[in-house]
């Protein structure tokens, strides 16, 4: 069963008396447990596509859907705050915190079931993501990207959400650490039965997905 659907999604900005789509009826569907990614030349609206799904702006045309509930009427920020989390290519991290304490950011605010031990956990998360216990204690600025990554990465599972969205993930890592990433979210999705969902210009990752989308001037297709 799919747990997040677009339902003939677009989106447009006005240009004088002319509509400038983005997004042109875009439909779509994922389900747990698979690693998929969109793919699509520079401006052919692919963050805008994952902006709508993360609940980050509205469509001006169709609904999301998470589980068949209007992401509209689950309220984006409620959405955006325990039922997903989004990746960023530059990391989005908060500077002047530990590794640690920027993965336990988002478990203080989530209404979602976290175990009392928060600190302990955030450790154990970024272990399992390849983040050392020593490391974990040193300033994010301190860190190399690909470990910078990593924490973003720990971070996304912080509040144990089904859905984790990247946009570019790899866009600012070098070949061998982008491979490492797409090891890990390949695992979150074969093993922990996440629905994970990469915007890319790589070629190399689209392959390595279950499912692949091509995006060609707000034209959603399989890309085969
Ligand atoms: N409000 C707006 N007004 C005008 N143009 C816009 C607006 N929002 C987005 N665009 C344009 O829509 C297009 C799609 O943008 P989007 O960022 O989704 O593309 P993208 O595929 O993610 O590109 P990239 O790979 O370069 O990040 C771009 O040409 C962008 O400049």
């Amino acid at each position: 069963m799919s747990i997040l659907k677009a339902s003939k999604l677009g989106y447009y900005y006005q240009d004088g008396d002319i509509r400038r789509f983005i997004l042109k009826n875009t439909n779509i569907s994922f389900e747990r447990g698979r690693f998929y990614t969109i793919v699509g030349q520079s401006g052919s609206g692919k963050t805008t596509l994952l902006s709508l799904l993360a609940g980050l702006d509205t469509p001006q045309e169709g609904r999301v859907f998470y589980e068949k509930k209007n992401i509209e009427k689950i309220g984006y920020d409620e959405y955006r705050r325990d039922y997903i989390s989004i990746i960023f290519q530059h990391y989005n991290l908060i500077p002047y915190l530990t590794a640690v304490e920027n993965v336990m950011v988002p478990m203080s605010i989530t209404d979602n079931e976290i175990p009392d031990n928060q600190e302990e956990v955030a450790i154990n998360l970024l272990d399992y993501i390849g983040v050392s216990k020593e490391k974990s204690k040193r300033l994010v600025t301190q860190l190399s990207g690909g470990e910078q990554q990593r924490v973003a990465i720990a971070r996304a599972l912080a509040t144990n959400v089904d859905i984790i969205l990247a946009d570019e993930p790899t866009g600012n890592l070098d070949e061998e650490m982008e491979q490492e990433i797409v090891e890990i979210f390949k695992m979150l999705a074969h093993k922990h039965n996440k629905c994970v969902i990469v915007v890319t210009h790589s070629p190399e990752i689209a392959l390595q997905s279950d499912e692949s989308y091509l995006l060609r001037k707000g034209v959603l297709r399989k890309n085969v």
